[in-house]
């Protein structure tokens, strides 16, 4: 049995292969000749997902290691019977973590605390539950907007995306794209909305190109608008604006999920997945297959304050680092999808382990994901 998957998915080889013959290929393009004989395809964003793909191919299962599935004709799949997984929320702390990077690196060079600012919040799935939890437990207020699930009657103080506009210090979009719909996310932010926005307001995109009117939003910075900007996705993609780039504040190749323990919790999510499809049900514990990262233990003195997150924050993510190759490489054909293939090791916080001489400074930190122990005496 043939397995087809992403070349871009870390442990896929490894997995699958206890399931049956692995094949990696790029996912953009994907060489449709390898699907004549292929029985499960396993894709990253990257790759169209729909009939023009599979009619006339005896793929029996999809999966897709990424917590969006924009890609994916999900109702087609299912009308001709090919079963399907996505990975939700594999990425989302990773995401995350890429948002606070990014913040902090803001706050630092405007000279503004975190603490003193709004954050709106667009989308309160995954990515956005974990960001609020983050922000919060720093003190920091923020505003929820998320129509499906207060039209679902889900716990939380939902508002209407008006509100964020006018209040928030800081938007950042965590939604899937929706193309049509009551729940329409295209254009979500628009040139009114972007206009709207706050003198001095932060705009982050880290969910999908389009949900960002990305013309709009270039001519809104180009008359001058005092807006700071982070985009880690385009419209379009991997073609992105190079003028709108040059205007960003922060500007990344679609990596913000691209954590190691992300993309490879989006390995395991669909090999599971496809194993249960299977009748053959295995699971996998993520620390049997990640390395030790570089850098492991460290201590710290005294209470948290804002800088000494970002210097840790920083430690084990700067986003600088992907703003400037993505800075150095833009338009050059190809390079967008090598700068995300040639990916180098990112971890989460997760993985560095403080030792606090205080106890409420060790307290936060392993509130916001970090290994973190009281060590009174080290
Ligand atoms: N840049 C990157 O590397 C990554 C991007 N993503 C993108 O971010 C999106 C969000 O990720 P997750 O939080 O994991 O997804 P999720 O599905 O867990 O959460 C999405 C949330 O958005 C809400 N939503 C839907 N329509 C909305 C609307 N019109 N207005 C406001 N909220 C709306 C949903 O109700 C849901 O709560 C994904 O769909 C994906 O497209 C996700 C991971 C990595
Ligand atoms: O999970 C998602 O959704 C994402 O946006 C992924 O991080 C995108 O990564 P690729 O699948 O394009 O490698």
């Amino acid at each position: 049995m043939k397995i087809l998957v992403d070349e871009n998915m870390p442990y896929a080889r490894e997995l699958f292969s206890r399931l049956g013959e692995v094949k990696a290929v790029p996912g953009r393009p994907l060489p449709v000749s390898e699907l004549s004989d292929a029985e499960a395809l396993m894709v990253r964003s990257v790759t169209k997902v729909n009939e023009a793909l599979l009619q006339g191919h005896g793929v029996k299962f999809v999966g897709t290691a990424t917590a969006g599935t924009d890609h994916v004709d999900q109702a087609w799949l299912a009308q001709q019977g090919i079963g399907f997984s996505a990975a939700p929320g594999c990425n989302a702390i990773a995401v995350v973590e890429y948002v606070f990077s990014a913040l902090l690196m803001l706050a630092e060079r405007d000279g503004f605390a975190l603490r003193d600012r709004t954050v709106g919040i667009v989308g309160v799935g995954n990515v956005g539950s974990r960001l609020q939890a983050r922000l919060e437990a720093l003190g920091i207020r923020t505003l929820l907007c998320d129509p499906p699930r207060k039209d679902r009657g889900d716990d939380g103080d939902f508002q209407p995306l008006e509100t964020l506009v006018r209040e928030a210090d800081i938007l950042t979009f965590h939604t899937p794209l929706y193309k049509e719909g009551q729940y329409k996310t295209l254009h979500m932010a628009d040139e009114a909305l972007i206009a709207s926005l706050k003198p001095g307001a932060i705009l982050v995109n880290a969910c999908r190109g389009p949900v960002v009117d990305n013309a709009a939003l270039r001519r809104r910075l180009e008359a001058g608008q005092a807006l700071s900007t982070v985009l880690d996705v385009w419209e379009p993609e991997p073609d992105l604006d190079v003028e709108l780039l040059k205007r960003v504040d922060i500007g990344t190749a679609h990596i913000a999920g691209y954590t190691l323990e992300g993309k490879a919790r989006g390995t395991t999510q669909v090999f599971e997945a496809y194993s249960t499809f299977l009748g053959q049900s295995q699971q996998v514990a993520l620390d049997t297959l990640l390395p030790t990262p570089d850098v492991v233990r460290l201590a710290v003195h005294g209470p948290l304050n804002q800088a000494l997150l970002k210097r840790l924050a920083h430690l084990v993510y700067d986003v600088r680092r992907d703003d400037a190759l993505l800075r150095h490489a833009t338009g050059r054909p190809g390079e967008f999808d090598k700068l995300r293939k040639n990916y180098a090791e990112r971890r989460e916080w997760s993985s560095l382990y403080v030792l606090c001489d205080d106890a409420a400074t060790a307290a936060l930190l392993q509130k916001l994901g970090f290994g973190a122990v009281h060590h009174p005496s080290h």
